[in-house]
């Protein structure tokens, strides 16, 4: 069923005590298993979302002894609802309380499904060195060792820290903080699945495939093209093929990311056609290559764009 966008975007202040010795910090409740409740503690599928945002933090009063917490309600659904809308919104909603001086730091709670999309989205888009933290859950909150509580406090507890600033968006979860660069959920069901691993897969196999989507993309609508490339962001030669003829005649930025989590696609200035991902995962690159496009930066400013993710791009 579709989005119930009348839910959205109301202010539900939460209703806790403030103490002026502790930090503020602003929680934004988006859904996902973390907001979940099941019909028995043994439930750990098939589960629906419902749990607002004052339900989230009087599941755990440890916080109030942390920071005192104001809180909204952007919206409450499964992760793979949010969309551009809930995005926008809610990245001004952060930059605009980040730039109040009386906020330490802000905490997303959100589904995990599409957290590492959001994480990416909000490093990309919140222009402030304050700590900003995105945490969900894979149990849901009536789950026998549900996950949701620890990993909230721990949030919380990570936005208040001064060695978390400057630091881009956070992905917390499972005792582990990760960088919204890197991290991404490995695993579809355990609690500890986010993770920015070192090594990739020993091999794999592959089928030859035709180049018919990339036109078939094209002709949909898209504006930019991010492939999920083999190896270190390798296409077949059919779709290579058909890339750099669609390319030839439209001239749409096209992006060759990597299938396996870690390693790079190399960023070569001299190739002119496609343009290499770095570190950056295809879900990850797609959420980059539309912002890019969105603020009309041509394939040479693309490209430089992506170089700029390059561990050493400092160096
Ligand atoms: N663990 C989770 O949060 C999964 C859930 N389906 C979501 O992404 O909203």
């Amino acid at each position: 069923s579709p989005v119930d966008l009348s839910a959205l975007f109301r202010r539900q202040d939460v209703d806790t005590p403030q103490n002026a010795s502790l930090p503020n910090v602003t929680i934004y409740a988006t859904g996902g298993t973390i907001a979940s409740q099941g019909t028995s503690n043994t439930q750990t599928i098939g589960y629906s979302v419902g749990l607002g945002v004052q339900q989230l933090v009087d599941a755990v009063p440890e916080i109030l002894n942390i920071a005192n917490i104001d809180g909204y309600q952007v919206s409450n659904v499964d992760s793979g609802r949010i969309n551009s809308t809930i995005l926008l919104n809610l990245t001004q909603l952060i930059n605009a309380e980040l730039a109040k001086e009386s906020v330490a730091g802000v905490v997303i709670t959100h589904g995990t499904d599409t957290l590492e999309e959001t994480a990416m989205f909000l490093d990309l888009t919140i222009n402030s060195t304050k700590p900003v933290v995105i945490v969900g859950a894979m149990r849901p909150a009536t789950a026998l060792s549900a996950d949701g509580p620890l990993n909230l406090l721990q949030a919380v507890t990570l936005a208040t820290s001064e060695v978390a600033r400057g630091r881009g968006v956070m992905i917390s979860l499972n005792d582990r903080i990760g960088s919204a660069l890197y991290t991404t959920e490995m695993h579809a069901n355990a609690p500890d699945t986010f993770y920015a691993t070192e090594q990739g897969q020993l091999g794999f196999y592959i089928n030859q495939a035709n180049g018919a989507l990339v036109n078939a993309s094209y002709e949909s609508g898209a504006e930019g093209i991010v492939f999920a490339g083999v190896g270190a962001g390798g296409l077949t030669p059919a779709y290579s093929l058909a890339a750099q003829e669609l390319y030839n005649a439209t001239g749409i930025p096209m992006v060759a990311s990597h299938r396996s989590p870690d390693g790079f696609a190399p960023i070569d200035e001299d190739d002119e056609w496609i343009i290499g991902s770095g570190p950056l995962n295809p879900q990850k690159s797609r959420v980059m290559l539309q912002l890019a496009i969105e603020a009309g930066f041509g394939n040479g400013k693309i490209r430089s764009l992506f170089a700029g993710t390059m561990p050493d791009a400092d160096a």
